[in-house]
């Protein structure tokens, strides 16, 4: 009888495919296994009716995932890399990140009309701050929504509530194959992604060294390094609330490039710099650029909006 591995996942159409997609390597690589999906709730999933920014919860959308985990119910999760929090619970740890896919954010419009081009006081929905501030930073009269829910309902919506776009995250849309409904990629120098965009996250117990040898075949180190840098930015700059940060690094002939963007809620100030640096410095170089940013005036947006 080959071992079982019970794997952790939210429910949404997104969420399943991705943890699928990781089922998937893992098989390739350790045919010893069988593994058996275990669908979760989480609290993210159920409030969809308030915005993100004002739910304000750390771990929305893996703390039921990560109880299972210390409960012994499931032995490792699935997560979006730019859902997780800074902080894990004692005991738990990212023991994998898979390679990133696509970290822009795309448009998606009414007859594919692009960015530059929408009228003004367009009606364009998305639920991150971040996207908020650096769409009105470059342009300040369209008049931005919230648009809450998984991305099927978000599609469903930019119909039913008469969006003219909508901004999410490009991995997101070519996952479910929804390619053909993307207007537009936005450039990193218009929409800066999130913390982890595009990239997977494995949460484990730290120490069942089973698993954690089990889970290290899909580990790719650069994508790790890089999201590790912009996670060290991101815990040094935050302090419990949902702020406007943008993060990404990428890995260029064997040095490591990160870039980050702080921003005010309207977009009015929007603070930006980069980094070069060795890749095994990745944490301090998250740590230094968003030290540079603070400098530069990110500490009084950040109290600003707490
Ligand atoms: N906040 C929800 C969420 N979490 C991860 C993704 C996209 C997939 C990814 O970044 O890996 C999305 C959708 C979106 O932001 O539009």
């Amino acid at each position: 009888m080959k071992k079982c591995i019970r794997v952790g996942s939210r429910k949404s159409q997104l969420a399943l495919w991705q943890s699928e997609f990781v089922i998937s390597l893992l098989k390739e690589r350790n045919p010893e296994y069988t593994f058996e999906l275990i669908p979760i709730s989480t609290k993210g999933d159920k409030l969809l009716d308030v915005a993100l920014s004002k739910i304000g919860d750390k771990g929305l959308f893996t703390k039921e995932l990560e109880n299972a985990l210390l409960e012994n119910r499931i032995d490792f999760a699935v997560h979006s890399m730019k859902d997780i929090p800074t902080v894990l619970p004692e005991g738990l740890i990212i023991s994998a990140i898979t390679e990133r896919h696509d970290s822009r954010d795309v448009l998606i419009s009414k007859n594919m009309v692009l960015f530059d081009d929408l009228p003004k006081g367009a009606k364009v929905g998305t639920s991150s701050l971040r996207r908020r501030s650096q769409i009105l930073n470059k342009r300040p009269d369209l008049s931005i929504e919230d648009i809450r829910g998984n991305l099927n309902t978000r599609l469903k919506k930019m119909e039913t509530e008469n969006f003219d776009a909508i901004v999410i995250a490009a991995a997101g849309v070519e996952r479910l194959g929804w390619h053909d409904k993307i207007t537009q990629k936005l450039d990193f120098s218009l929409s800066l992604p999130a913390v982890g965009q595009g990239a997977l996250g494995i949460e484990t117990r730290e120490n069942d060294e089973e698993i954690l040898k089990v889970i290290d075949t899909i580990n790719h180190p650069e994508t790790n390094s890089c999201v590790t840098a912009e996670r060290s930015l991101l815990r040094y700059l935050e302090g419990g609330c949902q702020i406007p940060i943008g993060a990404h690094a990428l890995i260029k002939d064997g040095k490591m490039f990160i870039e980050a963007m702080v921003a005010s809620l309207d977009g009015k100030i929007l603070i930006r710099d980069n980094l070069e640096g060795n890749i095994e410095d990745a944490k301090e170089l998250g740590i230094t650029l968003a030290e540079k940013l603070k400098a530069q005036g990110a500490v009084k947006i950040l109290e600003e909006i707490r």
